[in-house]
């Protein structure tokens, strides 16, 4: 299984994006700026329900990957780390008590 995570993708778009748009996409969107990248965020997110109402787990594994990346290099302009996002993920879990229970040994 891969151990590449979120994290690490977020850490390679923030250095992506200080390289040269000829080179990089990442750093094509960071120079286009935000508007750009949201519309590339929004093409995907349509793509991604595409391939999941067409139950094609493939595509959805693939557009689901676009979606992600493209996530990322929105909340990098915007100048949100990803923690923060995970935060409030956690903060809701917590809310709902879920979490002490995940992390319960199950007897
Ligand atoms: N995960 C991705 C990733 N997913 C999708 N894409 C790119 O997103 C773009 C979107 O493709 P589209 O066909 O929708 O867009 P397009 O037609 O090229 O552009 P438009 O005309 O629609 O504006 C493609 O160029 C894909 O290569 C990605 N580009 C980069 N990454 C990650 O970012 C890293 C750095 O990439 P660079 O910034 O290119 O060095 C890579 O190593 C990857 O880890």
């Amino acid at each position: 299984m891969s151990e590449f995570t979120l994290s690490d993708l977020e850490k390679i778009v923030a250095a992506r994006a200080k390289a040269s748009p000829d080179e990089s996409w990442t750093a094509k969107l960071a120079a286009a700026g935000q508007t750009k990248a949201a519309k590339k965020l929004g093409e995907e997110a349509v793509e991604t329900v595409i391939a999941a109402l067409a139950q094609d787990k493939k595509d959805l594994a693939s557009e689901s990957a676009d979606l992600l990346y493209h996530l990322l290099v929105v909340l990098n302009i915007a100048g949100i780390p990803l923690q923060d996002v995970l935060d409030e993920l956690q903060r809701r879990t917590a809310q709902s008590g879920l979490q002490e229970k995940a992390s319960r040994p199950k007897s």
